[in-house]
């Protein structure tokens, strides 16, 4: 994609709620990465038995795109993860990228679909891609429908039997991956940022609502803006959640979540195709998270793409202009306004 393309979009683009808004300085308050020093690594995750097992390895761009698979204490199970090692990533700190995928895929579409590790070679990014859903667990039902179990963990963690045991992919991304990468991988640790796709693209907006301060910035592709109204979250916070329990589902929505937001200012940029199939059927509802934005004035820019569905070939187009940069920059604006 040539960058004049990109930014006769920028320019179509809507940019909402630019108003000012109050925050206190914000630290994390889950795992200490500061406290862990690249060179401490080795010996922390012996201690800490952080131990995960490298599955594959390929040379890409001159850096490495690697599998692991490690026993997750959250999940209960063996989860995988990809990880692309920049060739920067061999003598210094790198910032991170998380990529939460959407449903039915695995720690490998990301991987092999997106194109990023291209972008990520050449700005010196660590992307990590985790699996969507613990796997195995013999639970009856977890492998019956691909919008529930088995690729469609929802980022949640799962209340009900007989989910709540293993099901707790929020902790799972949200503290447990990144001690883990934080203790394994040569990661700037004040650098990370986190992106998705459709329920992957939920997974990054909640996240980071939830979390404030611990993601330099937040973007998606066509994510699940409003849960709480669409069929596929109904049904999956229904199963792992509960159905009476509304107020717990609340805690799990973007759209929700943005109203009572109160830390850093977020720069939340959602790029969605307008030939989505599941735009036009009320499972994506971003018009619902914008309106919710600019009640709360919470900044975020809607990129409607004309033309492009809800496929990798649609994110593969968009990867660098949007999660590539916004690491690098910390601030997606510098790259859109041509820094
Ligand atoms: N299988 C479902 C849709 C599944 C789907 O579109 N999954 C998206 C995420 S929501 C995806 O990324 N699929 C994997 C891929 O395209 O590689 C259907 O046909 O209704």
């Amino acid at each position: 994609m040539e960058e004049s393309t990109t930014l006769s979009t920028w320019e179509e683009s809507t940019t909402l709620g630019m108003g000012e808004a109050d925050y206190t300085e914000y630290t994390w308050e889950g795992v200490d990465y500061t406290k862990y020093t690249w060179e401490e690594s080795t010996t922390l995750n012996l201690k800490n038995k952080m131990a995960v097992t490298e599955v594959s390895s390929n040379k890409m761009f001159d850096g490495l795109q690697k599998v692991f698979s490690h026993e997750s204490t959250e999940c209960k199970c063996t989860m995988k993860f990809g990880i692309y090692l920049p060739p920067q990533a061999d003598s210094k700190k790198c910032p991170v990228l998380y990529w939460l995928s959407g449903l039915t895929c695995t720690d490998q579409n990301f991987v092999t679909k997106a194109g990023a590790q291209k972008y990520a070679a050449k700005h010196g990014i660590i992307v990590v891609a985790p699996d969507t859903s613990p796997r195995g667990c013999n639970i009856a039902g977890e492998d019956d429908s691909y919008d529930f179990g088995s690729g469609a963990g929802f980022y949640v963690n799962a209340t009900q039997d007989p989910w709540k045991t293993n099901y707790r992919m929020y902790a799972y991304v949200t503290q447990e991956l990144p001690a883990l990468i934080n203790s394994n991988f040569p990661v700037d640790v004040g650098k990370q940022s986190i992106s998705g796709h459709s329920m992957g693209g939920h997974g990054a907006l909640i996240c980071a609502l939830k979390n404030p301060g611990q993601y330099k910035s937040v973007s998606a592709f066509a994510p699940i803006c409003n849960p709480i109204n669409c069929p596929w979250g109904v049904k999956a916070f229904t199963g792992y959640l509960g159905e009476e329990d509304k107020e717990a589902w609340k805690e799990y929505d973007a759209t929700c979540l943005v109203k009572k937001y109160n830390g850093p200012p977020l720069d939340i940029l959602i790029d969605q195709g307008k030939a989505d199939n599941f735009l036009a059927p009320g499972q994506l509802l971003p018009d619902n998270f914008v309106a919710a934005c600019t009640e709360s004035k919470t900044q975020v820019t809607l990129r409607m793409q004309e033309g492009y569905d809800h496929s990798y070939y649609f994110m593969a187009t968009f990867i660098f202009c949007r999660d590539m940069t916004t690491v690098i920059t910390l601030w997606p604006r510098l790259y859109f306004t041509g820094i």
